[in-house]
């Protein structure tokens, strides 16, 4: 089986927060790659100074570089949104891959409120990785409420394929308090600076063009 961690996220845009909590679960998870999802919206997010996805994509793109991470708009592609509709359908699509889906500790805070969340966590292990101003609240959150009993220790992280779901893991790693509302808040702009980057067919190519395993 590959061993492929999820990041589903706006990325509006990609920072380097999402490329350093991908490089450190690819190797506390003992991962093949990481998949990042770039979402064609946050059904709990505002669509106000959301850029479009084309934009994005190619930020994810950018930031993704020379790490073993593929950027993805399959959900555009699956017609999925929400999250639990997703898994079923990766699950579906690529039977020979093991996923476990990441969220930085913020997203855990408000996980209670995503469809059928106790659905997503018992089809895939998820692991909450640290971020600064969150981890609190994270251990505190009204979904720790019921997941809480089905924590394993960080030690066994390397053998999440074993567990039986669902199972929660809290990754530690060198915090970072890179935040895409930071960023757009000191350059709104930010998209401006992709011109030389983007590549439109790159996300036409993505979505017509999916990998079969
Ligand atoms: N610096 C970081 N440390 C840990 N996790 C992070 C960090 N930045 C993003 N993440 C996680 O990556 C995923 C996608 O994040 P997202 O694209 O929403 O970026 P963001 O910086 O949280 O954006 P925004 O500030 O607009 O909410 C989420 O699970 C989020 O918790
Ligand atoms: O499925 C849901 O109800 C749901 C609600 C909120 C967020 N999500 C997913 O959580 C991921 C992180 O989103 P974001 O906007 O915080 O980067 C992204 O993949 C979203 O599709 C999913």
């Amino acid at each position: 089986m590959t061993r492929t961690g999820l990041l589903g996220g706006s990325f509006n845009p990609a920072h380097r927060g999402h490329r350093r909590i991908s490089a450190f679960a690819l190797a506390a998870l003992a991962l093949d790659d990481v998949w990042w999802l770039v979402s064609p919206g946050n059904p709990l997010k505002p669509k106000k100074d959301m850029a479009p996805l084309a934009l994005r994509f190619a930020s994810a793109r950018h930031a993704a570089r020379r790490l073993p991470i593929r950027v993805t708009a399959i959900e555009q592609a699956m017609g999925t949104r929400y999250t639990i509709d997703t898994l079923r359908s990766l699950r579906r699509r690529y039977p020979r891959r093991a996923f476990i889906w990441l969220m930085g500790a913020d997203n855990l805070s408000e996980f209670h409120k995503w469809k059928d969340w106790r659905k997503i966590a018992a089809q895939v292990p998820i692991a909450v990785i640290a971020r600064p101003g969150y981890d609190g609240a994270a251990r505190a959150a009204p979904a720790m409420g019921w997941l809480r009993r089905f924590v394993r220790p960080v030690a066994e992280a390397r053998h999440w394929t074993k567990w039986r779901m669902p199972a929660l893991v809290f990754v530690t790693l060198p915090p970072d308090p890179t935040s895409a509302t930071g960023i757009r808040a000191a350059d709104p702009n930010w998209h401006r600076r992709l011109t030389r980057s983007f590549n439109p067919q790159a996300l036409r190519d993505d979505v017509t063009r999916q990998p079969m395993t």
